[in-house]
């Protein structure tokens, strides 16, 4: 098992700061990176994979720095980049052969792990078909299998999840799942379910910080009495909904149920146990609350 471990790690573009001071230590288990568009979680994964240099702080892989371990460290890693680009003329498995020459691994590693990888994001089917045929899911998947060639023990994944349909992100949740047993892996999203089910601990992150910290169960235990529920009217509702972050609203019959994330309930208002979903409410709307 390796540790990954950030100190005050800063990233400035002029005077705006993409990540400020951020100091986390990333174990074995699957970490989910949780934010909105433009929270920093791209510009810190970069950083961690040493793709781009901190303006402050150091990240560090066992106690040792990675800008000092260089070919070392790029060798514990695997990275799928957001923006990930493919190879139109390419099949699946030539891409993925293509990148092993890349990372370095033999020819009896790259058959190896070329058949393994393409039968496990289900693409065995697909591997001679030309990249400029798949869809975007393929393509996802494609990305992840190649992130994964070289078995790495720290695996970054920026949002992985985008373009895949539920049965692929199920797969794929169970892949990972497996996966991460000693090893560590970080992915991004900006979606709550994506990272409830799978992820060991969440890192919630917030106009380059991170807001909040812990596994799913600690999260929401953070956010108690801030999550209610109100049975009313719809003119009531109505009312209620410009001025309270509402997580949600259901119609019974004649009435309206609002779920309300606020620490000042209204009157009649009933203390609901807080899911991530709510908890991520809770930071991303907290400066409308009343
Ligand atoms: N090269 C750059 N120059 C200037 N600003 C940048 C640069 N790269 C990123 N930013 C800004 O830094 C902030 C964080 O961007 P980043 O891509 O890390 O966010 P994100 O959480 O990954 O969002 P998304 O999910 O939309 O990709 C954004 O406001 C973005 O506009």
């Amino acid at each position: 098992m390796r540790t990954l471990q950030t100190e005050h790690l800063t990233k400035r573009y002029g005077s705006f700061a993409a990540v400020r001071d951020v100091s986390l230590t990333l174990g074995s288990g699957v970490y989910g990176l949780l934010g909105a568009n433009g929270a920093g979680k791209t510009t810190l994964m970069r950083m961690l994979c040493g793709i781009l240099d901190p303006t402050e702080g150091t990240v560090r892989c066992d106690g040792a720095e990675i800008t000092r371990l260089g070919e070392d460290y790029r060798a514990l890693l695997g990275y799928l980049p957001q923006d990930f680009g493919c190879y139109p003329d390419f099949t699946g498995a030539e891409f993925l052969r293509y990148i092993a020459a890349l990372k370095g691994l033999t020819r009896a590693e790259t058959r190896r792990r070329t058949a393994q990888l393409l039968e496990q994001v289900g693409l065995a089917d697909a591997g001679r078909k030309k990249l400029r045929a798949y869809s975007g899911g393929m393509r996802q998947r494609l990305g992840i299998a190649q992130a994964m060639l070289n078995d790495p023990e720290i695996l970054i994944l920026d949002e992985p999840t985008a373009g895949l349909d539920p049965r692929e992100r199920v797969r794929f949740r169970n892949l990972i799942a497996d996966y991460a047993k000693g090893r560590t892996v970080l992915l991004s999203t900006h979606i709550v379910s994506d990272v409830e089910a799978i992820a060991d601990r969440i890192l919630l992150m917030k106009n380059g910080a991170i807001a909040d910290e812990g596994t799913v169960a600690e999260l929401a235990q953070n956010a108690r009495g801030k999550v209610w529920t109100l049975r009313t009217d719809g003119q009531t509702a109505a009312r209620l909904e410009s001025v309270y972050n509402v997580a949600n609203l259901r119609h019974e019959g004649e009435g309206v149920e609002l779920r309300l994330i606020t620490a000042d309930p209204p009157a009649g208002a009933v203390a609901a146990e807080p899911t991530l979903e709510d908890v991520y409410l809770w930071h991303f709307a907290e400066e409308e609350q009343p």
